[in-house]
């Protein structure tokens, strides 16, 4: 009785032990852990706590990048804010952004809903080896189809866009001078320029087909929108009305994979190997070759092939078009606010080019008005005014302060754009700022437009030339001015990942050419 009496009294005693060692324990481990958080939010970069949960959600005002922009202004130019359940380290400084930009630990992706979505395909929201290998593959494929400042291919290229830019100028002459909106020509003349290089596809400007695949895009972009809430408090995309959006983002990309996937289909049929006609022949040429050799191709990475292709496609599209398509709006709007900038110009190509030719890329050179005049449209319309996202590839430490691997490392170009310190008056549009005391074109090291170091843009060699070549042959073909009775459109742009203008008209009256007078035909060759 004794002996059972003294057992059950141990195994008591052990269990209640135990019992609070382990709760001892588990208080210990929480402890630790919120000591740990204390630290790690200690060492971040400084800048608003915000509240638990919302973290600075509920202090937001107006555009993102303006709000990080008075952070910065306030905390310094490197700092971090909770936004929901995300971590975001803003960084302002261009010697900070450049020098950190130009390590490999820098080219992570964050991992978040929106990255979800996409599953790891394409090579805009891709990290690591697939994103390297995919990196360099495109950048040597563009290359080789003309995205170059030397060579014969740098020709080709020019023919290209120089072809897309007079069927342009003559849809626009078409108008008769009537008030339009250049938005659906620009669309359409832009992305034949990038679909001629990708898929060898080009579109008119009635087709039914491009305007349900523009459309979709533009949709898209409204329904991802529609769902950032749930990406910073994920709790939120069980919410009715996201998973429709989700599902709705799903169908529509089937559509657009199917719009993709028959051009890839078209190309598999017709694909010669010694003649490679586009960047998407480059992809097959790859496939073919891993497949007789009998190993998984290094750009695909198990992936599924045909799935990789369509995402490249349409990750080059949707960086290449919209990024232009503003760029160019905000040149023309600039240039109704600025008339005695667009007679400069009109002037400089006046005595450089002549009124017998629209003006070529070698004439850009000797042409510094109108040069200067496109730099400083970029500068201050910053259209990619947040660059892209980076994430650290592992826990880092920045300037002394510790930026976790989860952070998502925003490089704030519209405030180096807009640095005092580094530009005179830099709200007020002054394209001599780009010009020194000998006349000549200086772009400083802090003009970012493209972002900087090893993530940045695949496509600037294709959006300078574009930009000059539309830009500078609209304003030689025509006079823009604003629609009679109509006020002057607003400089206030609409923010998403670009900035671009809010919707506006123009008439354009034709600035008669040489050929014009003499009633000829355009001369051969004249351009
Ligand atoms: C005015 C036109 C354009 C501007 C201002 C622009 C600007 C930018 C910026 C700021 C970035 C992010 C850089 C970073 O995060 O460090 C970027 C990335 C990118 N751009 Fe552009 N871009 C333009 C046109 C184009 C064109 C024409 C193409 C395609 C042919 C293109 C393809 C890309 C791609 C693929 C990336 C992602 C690169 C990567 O993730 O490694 N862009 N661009």
């Amino acid at each position: 009785m004794f002996v059972y009496g003294s057992l059950v009294l141990w195994n008591f005693l052990v269990e209640e032990i135990s019992t609070r060692i382990l709760t001892v324990f588990v208080a210990v481990l929480f402890l630790v852990r919120v000591l740990q958080k204390l630290k790690e939010a200690n060492s971040l970069p400084p800048g608003p706590w915000g509240v638990p949960i919302l973290g600075s959600l509920p202090f937001l005002k107006g555009d993102l990048h303006l709000h990080f922009r008075d952070l910065t202004q306030k905390y310094g130019s490197l700092i971090s804010t909770r936004l929901g359940s995300q971590l975001i380290v803003v960084l302002s400084d261009y010697k900070m952004i450049r020098d950190a930009f130009r390590k490999e630990e820098f080219t992570g992706r964050p991992i978040t809903e929106f990255s979800t979505l996409l599953d790891g395909y394409g090579v805009i929201n891709t990290a690591g080896k697939l994103w390297k290998d995919q990196r360099k593959f495109l950048h040597d494929g563009l290359r080789h189809f003309g995205m170059s400042y030397i060579g014969s291919r740098k020709a080709q290229m020019e023919n290209r866009i120089m072809r897309e830019v007079e069927e342009f100028l003559s849809v626009l002459a078409a108008q008769k001078g009537n008030p339009i909106d250049l938005n659906p020509f620009l669309a359409v003349s832009l992305s034949n320029v990038i679909c001629d290089i990708l898929m060898s596809v080009r579109f008119s400007h009635n087709d039914e087909r491009f305007r349900r695949f523009m459309f979709l895009i533009e949709e898209g972009f409204k329904l991802f929108s529609s769902l950032e809430a749930s990406f910073f408090i994920p709790i939120l995309k069980y919410l009715p009305g996201q998973r429709q959006t989700r599902e709705k983002i799903a169908k529509n990309r089937v559509e657009m994979a199917q719009f993709l996937q028959e051009t890839i289909e078209e190309h598999k049929k017709s694909f010669d190997p010694s003649h490679l006609r586009d960047l998407l022949d480059t992809y097959l040429y790859e496939i073919q070759k891993a497949n007789e050799e009998g190993v998984g191709h290094h750009l695909f990475e198990g992936k599924d092939h045909d799935r990789q292709m369509q995402q490249i496609m349409g990750d080059l599209f949707s960086a290449g078009m919209e990024t232009i398509k503003s760029s160019l709006q905000w040149a023309v709007l600039f240039m109704l606010h600025h008339p005695e900038v667009m007679k400069a110009v009109q002037e400089e190509m006046d005595q450089v080019v002549g009124r017998r030719r629209l003006p070529k890329l070698e004439d850009l050179p000797y042409l510094p008005v109108t040069e200067s005049t496109m730099l400083e449209v970029m500068r201050i319309s910053s259209i990619v005014p947040m660059g892209t996202t980076h994430a650290p590839t592992r826990d880092l430490q920045l300037n002394g302060f510790h930026l976790p691997r989860h952070a998502q490392i925003v490089p704030l170009l519209h405030a180096v754009h807009m640095d005092p310190s580094l530009w005179d008056e830099p709200e007020k549009f002054n394209p001599s700022r780009f010009i020194n005391s000998e006349g000549k074109v200086v772009k400083p090291e802090y003009f970012l437009p493209f972002g900087v170091g090893r993530r940045m843009c695949l496509g600037e060699i294709l959006a300078r030339m574009e930009i000059f070549s539309f830009f500078s042959s609209l304003l030689h073909s025509f006079e823009i001015c604003v629609p009679a009775g109509e006020t002057l459109p607003s400089l206030k742009g609409v923010a998403g990942i670009t900035i671009s203008p809010n919707a506006f008209k123009i008439c354009l009256k034709p600035r008669p050419m040489e050929w014009d007078s003499m009633g000829t035909i355009r001369p051969a060759g004249s351009h």
